[in-house]
């Protein structure tokens, strides 16, 4: 299952966020959604998750238009957003079963669910701490075992690796990987960190609200001419000029 982003445009009153941005996912990989700040990832992520309406374009998963079909769509993906949303003071059950009831889910069909997401997350032991006890790098588990209880094809993951340190944060995108080679599960994960991309990565490179590059991490080589990511990123993104622009 695919996700398709048609010539969306978006504007905040006067500022335009997304200028007509278009790319596909493909089903079953790891994409990296690279930009720096104020590039437009967040805003893509809220269309994608109707936080926001759309004005210009569509988002379509297989033959369903978001415009359309909104609820059919929002059931195929699955969503970590930027900023946590657990509730500290309940278990990492409690979240979850929390969760399950907001999508309608009853406590006896959501058993098995927590279940298979805690040990598919190896979170299973952890299951009746407070999440307040566990460290950055495990809430952020959680929170990927919640956007996978509804069993969606498609994961979006908006900076999950924020405030965590470098080894927590490569282990988790590994969980992430896995989750794509193992589940078939189509993962986009925006960040600005050149160190969670890999040499083969699908990458989509936003800038400035428009689509700088839509290929592979190696295109980001070819295009700066520099050997290593950070460059390349620092150098197609810190001026107009290496994208042609006016
Ligand atoms: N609620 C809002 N109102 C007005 N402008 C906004 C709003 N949210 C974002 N913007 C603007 O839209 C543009 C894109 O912002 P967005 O947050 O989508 O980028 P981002 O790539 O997610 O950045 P970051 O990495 O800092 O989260 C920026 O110019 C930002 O200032």
């Amino acid at each position: 299952m695919s996700i398709s982003v048609e010539s969306l445009s978006f504007a905040y009153g006067p500022r335009n966020a997304l200028k007509g941005v278009s790319f596909q996912l493909t089903p079953g990989r790891f994409h990296a959604l690279l930009g720096p700040n104020g590039a437009g990832k967040s805003t893509l992520f809220s269309l994608i998750t109707r936080l926001n309406a759309l004005q210009d374009g569509d988002i379509c998963i297989d033959e369903l238009s978001i415009r359309q079909q909104p609820a059919s769509v929002m059931q195929r993906v699955g969503v970590v957003f930027q900023q946590s949303s657990l509730d500290l003071d309940l278990t990492v059950k409690q979240n979850l079963y929390y969760h399950a009831a907001l999508h309608g889910i009853s406590r006896q069909h959501a058993k098995p669910l927590v279940e298979r997401e805690l040990t598919r997350m190896e979170m299973a032991d952890r299951a009746n701490d407070k999440v307040r006890a566990l460290n950055g790098g495990h809430r952020r588990r959680v929170e990927i075992a919640r956007a996978l209880m509804h069993a969606p094809d498609i994961l979006l993951l908006d900076e999950p690796t924020v405030g965590l340190d470098p080894q927590t944060r490569l282990a988790l995108c590994n969980y992430v990987r896995d989750l794509c080679e193992q589940d078939h599960i189509t993962a986009l994960w925006a960040t600005h960190l050149m160190e969670e991309i890999q040499p083969h990565d699908p990458v989509i490179l936003l800038h400035k609200g428009e689509v700088l590059i839509n290929g592979h991490a190696d295109d980001l080589l070819e295009q700066s001419g520099c050997s290593h990511y950070s460059d390349a990123f620092h150098v197609l993104t810190s001026t107009d000029k290496q994208r042609g622009a006016a």
